[in-house]
């Protein structure tokens, strides 16, 4: 590759675009302290320093049940209005100093009615944080949230129709997450086509914990619009020995019908999805010019950001700014936002970023 390698501080600085972020994965740690401290829950480490390394090295487990297990922490100080507004507010700047543009934010709001609160009162909480971080940036970073439903649970249709209500108001969408294997998308059938007739849109992590089937189900069964990981599609994908490649059906759909993949490169070595960012498929799909998009999952649990998972794929694989603007156009082009709202940031942010960064390469 000819173009010089991008350095951490340009790839800070480039806009950048992130539709795979779990809201309660990335709590700033300070604040969970803080948090824990005023509602009297007990966590694992007493400073904050102490509780990122905690969240790193227990989530580094290998397993994605295992990863889980860690939020806990995290969705235990997030069940009264004020915190979760708190977080929200936090989230918005921590990615705004990122340099992210534009943001899709999921969470499940099942999880945070524990404290008395109900769904809509939750999804009112994360709108106002979000708010107010996006006024205080002074425009600079504009974010959606995406509703997740628990897999394991079953509460799907309530929370599909709650991101219907919310359509209008900051819900850009509706999602489905937690442990995926033993829990299929068709599960939550019903769910996926209320959002189609609905005339909405949905991702589903699959092909993550669980390979094809996962993956086929969520598309040709459930219509997902994007798959959340979906780094397993690599099983329908053989590389020969002479280098030519040979695409499945299931692949071939999925490239074809330029399918989103959100994909979370540090996340999947933490579950065993992968085994380095440099044997991650992400390189590949690349090649195959699949529409691969690059996200953080949980920023907390994999001590993550933007720029980290851009600075780790640049030495992995030698990156250009060129192929960095790719991964955001191709995100920014999947976002789910109306077109003419897509097309503004890409045309009127994205490009003349990156434009601008090449200039002064
Ligand atoms: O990578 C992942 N795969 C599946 N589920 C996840 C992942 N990261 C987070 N969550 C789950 O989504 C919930 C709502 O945000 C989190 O509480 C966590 O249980
Ligand atoms: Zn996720």
């Amino acid at each position: 590759m000819s173009a010089p390698t991008p350095t951490r501080d340009q790839i800070r600085q480039a806009p950048k675009v992130l539709l795979h972020d779990h809201l309660d994965g990335g709590l700033r740690p300070q604040t969970i302290v803080e948090l824990a401290a005023e509602i009297g829950h007990e966590l694992p480490a007493g400073d904050a320093g102490s509780l990122a390394r905690w969240f790193t090295e227990s989530a580094d487990s290998g397993s994605l049940v295992r990863y889980l297990e860690t939020f806990d922490h995290t969705v235990a100080v997030m069940q009264n209005g004020p915190a979760i507004a708190r977080v929200a507010r936090e989230c918005v700047e921590d990615l705004a100093a990122d340099g992210v543009v534009y943001a899709e934010i999921r969470y499940a709001p099942e999880q945070h009615v524990e404290g008395g609160m109900s769904l809509d009162e939750v999804v009112a909480a994360v709108q106002e944080g979000f708010d107010a971080g996006m006024s205080a940036s002074g425009g600079r970073i504009v974010v959606r949230q995406l509703l997740t439903a628990m897999r394991h649970q079953a509460r799907s249709m309530e929370i599909a129709e709650l991101a219907i209500a919310w359509r209008d108001r900051g819900v850009a969408g509706f999602d489905i997450a937690g442990a995926e294997a033993g829990f299929p998308p068709t599960r939550h059938l019903d769910a996926f086509e209320y959002m189609q007739r609905e005339n909405a849109h949905f991702t589903i992590h699959a092909g993550e914990a669980f390979g094809l089937p996962s993956i086929w189900e969520a598309l040709q069964w459930c219509g997902a619009d994007r798959l959340g990981h979906g780094v397993r599609i690599i099983d329908n994908i053989t590389v020969a020995d002479d280098g030519s490649v040979e695409l499945g059906r299931l692949a071939s759909y999925v490239r074809d019908k330029r399918i989103p993949l959100e994909m979370c490169p540090r996340s999947n070595i933490q579950t065993g999805a992968a085994e380095s960012i440099a044997e991650h498929p992400i390189g590949l799909l690349t090649e195959l010019r699949f529409r691969v998009t690059v996200n953080t999952d949980n920023r907390l649990m994999s001590g993550t950001s933007m720029t980290d998972e851009m600075v780790g794929l640049v030495e992995a694989f030698d990156y250009s700014l060129e192929d960095l603007r790719w991964f955001t156009i191709n995100a920014m082009k999947s976002a789910f936002l109306p077109f003419d709202e897509r097309l503004a940031i890409i045309d009127e942010v994205v490009k003349p970023g990156y434009a601008a960064l090449v200039a002064a390469r």
